[in-house]
């Protein structure tokens, strides 16, 4: 209930903002009109006597003359010490920056700059904007999310004021640059997991007039058919289209790959199980993998010598034309094991490349379910193509429309690289046809099966352009695979595919030291922030969080505390969230808060800890989070926060997996796993077909 959060909601919608001075205060629907000169002082008397936990500034001002309203915010005396949050966090989604045009009246606006900052960026490594309210009473804060007024300290404090939000049109309807409502918010409470849409006329996903109590989980927003996109890309107006434009490869040494770890040969002791009617013979070594000259010659530059277990098992099942459902461990090389037998293909057995100025027919097409996956994934075909005419595209969200077209039509493409969504659009407008597909890919395939991608997948499998299963070569890899993804996986694959597991289905990678800490929702910040103390070095430490609006305001305490943090979620812009991902692999910043969005798939160097400041909803999505350390055989460390007035429901799941990973499962965990389910281990082997010929276990 909005009411019972308490809040002081500040509508100013006389013209010119003189003339109305009508005060009134109601909870639920209260509006608050009055002299914007006024309204940050009533607004903070009122919180303050109030003891009330949100704040609205809406200047719902459909301001004609925005020049005049600049001028009247300028008047405004708005003490420093008052206003506190920084608005840039809720639209980063565009680049237009209103100061731009109004640079020269633009005193109002400077005075929420950053202050102590030289460049553009802060020390969260957001992109410095104009226009954000502030926190400056110590002048060199851009993201203290304090927003409680203490009257003896005479500035906000975080332990009440738990909402500010601005809202308006005109003047701020461009400086926020959302829909057509004008407004935006930003939610400061802390572990807060329900923000509040209301207003008038709202509707799902939009804050609009005639809002509602609305929760938003994490990231997880697939209108655009991308783990993590921008919701707000949903409903751009056209003619606001992204325009991005991404860097071409330029740093080989942020794409050589990690160095294999001390546990490397700990692989071999893997369980390997394989079913499906004649599966072909396993390789032993890239030498005898009939691999061409050419890819070993690049395999040896890029410093793989020794195949991984899913690497001898699926290459030679790739090569040999089947098609391919595998499960293995995070980290553990399932990228190559497809890119290097379908490159093998490709330049084997050659055929011609089909595309014009208008359209293009790539020969293998690879989903991800992220913008960063699908990068990845471009760049590691790109890597291994070295030397060869094999031409690699990507196509993802929140970029450039127009360059990618360009880009894939210049010379075509053979390996297409794609996040659904803009695939599909790429798809509609006829720029990319099916008609050339010999390989169909799904990276992360039981994400991309499940609710979110799921009909964006079918659309593509059922396009007119699709060849058939049977005229195609189709291949599913992830390192967890639910039986009923695998059912419904199964009507993409021929009949006759094969199943290859390697070490448990779904388990943990064994080089992860896992462990789980009880906390509350109120000691999480100050538990990170020890954490964090007591590392020798925190470099390359990723913290999870659940909403994106934490990971702005954890990145945001941690910078304020002397650790260089950066964050990627799906409300940052595209080139944030590359930029983002830049400071932490090149150690510029030392962490990374994410959601979501960075969960699967992420291959960073020397990512030593990750951190579940909010442990997710599946244990899945906790088996891929972790995942991002303890790579290829290095060890790593995942530090989880158990809250059980939130978590309780993992327990019994979580206890499973330390259970899986030979890891230590704390007493105080067991107690709440009593009521939540099954802690048995995992069952012995799945592969869920009725019919599947008796698995073959092999030891490699
Ligand atoms: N045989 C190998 N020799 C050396 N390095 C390898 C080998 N195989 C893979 N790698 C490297 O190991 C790292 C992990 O590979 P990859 O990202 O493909 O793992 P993954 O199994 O797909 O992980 P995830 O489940 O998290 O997506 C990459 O840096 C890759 O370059």
């Amino acid at each position: 209930m909005v009411g019972a959060l308490g809040e002081v909601i500040i509508f100013d919608r006389g013209k010119g903002f003189s003339s109305v001075a009508l005060f009134s205060f109601v909870f639920d629907s209260i509006i608050l009109s009055l002299h914007i000169t006024d309204i940050f002082t009533m607004a903070e008397n009122t919180a303050n006597q109030t003891d009330m936990n949100e704040w609205v500034y809406d200047f719902s001002q459909d301001s004609n003359n925005e020049e005049s309203l600049v001028e009247e915010l300028n008047n405004t005396k708005i003490n420093n010490n008052k206003v506190t949050e920084n608005i840039d966090t809720e639209k980063q989604e565009n680049n237009y920056d209103v100061a731009d045009s109004i640079n020269t009246q633009n005193s109002w606006l400077n005075q929420f700059e950053p202050k102590n900052h030289n460049d553009n960026k802060d020390k969260t490594g957001f992109k410095k904007r104009r226009g954000g309210f502030n926190k400056s009473n110590n002048g060199n804060n851009s993201f203290e999310n304090t927003a409680n007024y203490d009257s003896t300290s005479n500035h906000f404090q975080s332990n009440g004021v738990e909402h500010i939000r601005v809202r308006g049109r005109g003047f701020l309807k461009k400086l926020a640059r959302e829909n057509e409502s004008g407004r935006f918010e930003y939610n400061v409470q802390e572990g807060n997991t329900a923000p509040v849409y209301r207003g008038r006329g709202g509707r799902a996903n939009h804050r609009g007039r005639g809002g509602r109590l609305r929760e938003t989980s994490s990231d997880s927003c697939y209108e655009n058919a991308e783990e993590g996109h921008n919701k707000k890309e949903n409903d751009k107006p056209t003619g606001s289209k992204p325009v991005y434009i991404p860097p071409d490869i330029e740093n080989k040494e942020l794409i050589s790959g990690i160095e294999v770890g001390l546990n490397f040969d700990k692989y071999k002791t893997i369980e390997v199980k394989v079913s499906g009617i004649n599966p072909p013979e396993c390789m032993s070594s890239f030498h005898d993998s009939g691999l061409c000259d050419i890819l070993l010659k690049n395999l040896s530059e890029c410093n793989f010598s020794t195949p991984t277990p899913i690497q001898n098992y699926s290459i030679p099942i790739i090569i040999a034309g089947r098609d391919l459902m595998a499960s293995a461990q995070t980290g553990s090389g399932k990228t190559a094991a497809y890119i290097l037998p379908i490159l093998h293909n490709l330049l084997s057995e050659p055929t011609e490349l089909v595309f014009d100025e208008y359209h293009c027919e790539p020969h293998v097409v690879i989903m991800a379910p992220t913008r960063e996956l699908a990068i990845q994934i471009f760049e590691c075909a790109w890597k291994f193509s070295n030397r060869t005419n094999i031409r690699n595209g990507v196509l993802y969200g929140g970029t450039s429309i127009a360059h990618q077209k360009s880009k894939i039509l210049q010379k075509g493409v053979h390996i297409l690289a794609a996040t659904p969504g803009r695939l599909n659009d790429f798809v509609d407008k006829h720029i990319v046809s099916f008609a050339s597909v010999k390989f169909f890919i799904l990276d992360e395939a039981d994400r991309m099966l499940d609710m979110g991608f799921k009909s964006n997948i079918e659309l593509m499998i059922n396009h007119p352009t699709m060849k058939s299963n049977e005229k195609r070569q189709t291949a599913m890899f992830s390192a967890t695979f639910a039986s009923e993804i695998q059912l419904l996986a199964t009507s993409y694959l021929k009949s006759d595919y094969i199943f290859v597991s390697v070490g448990e289905i779904g388990g943990a990678c064994k080089d992860v030291f896992q462990s789980v800490i009880k906390v509350t929702k109120f000691n999480k910040k100050e538990a990170v922030l020890s954490l964090l103390k007591d590392m020798e070095n925190c470099q390359g430490t990723i913290v999870f969080v659940e909403q994106k609006r934490m990971a702005d305001y954890v990145a945001a305490y941690l910078s304020e505390m002397n650790f260089p943090t950066t964050s990627i979620h799906g409300d940052r812009e595209q080139e944030e969230r590359e930029q983002a991902l830049h400071d932490f692999k090149t150690n510029k910043m030392k962490v990374l808060v994410a959601t979501a969005v960075a969960a699967r798939g992420l291959d960073i160097k020397g990512v030593n800890n990750v951190v579940n400041f909010d442990l997710p909803k599946t244990i899945d999505e906790y088996v891929h989070r972790i995942g991002r350390t303890g790579r290829l055989g290095n060890a790593g460390k995942a530090i989880s926060f158990f809250d059980p007035d939130s978590d309780s429901s993992l327990a019994s799941e979580l206890i499973r997996i330390l259970r899986q990973a030979d890891q230590e499962v704390p007493t105080w965990l067991k107690e709440y796993a009593q009521h939540t389910g099954s802690t048995q281990a995992f069952e012995d082997f799945n592969d869920i077909r009725e019919n599947a010929a008796a698995p073959i276990k092999e030891m490699w």
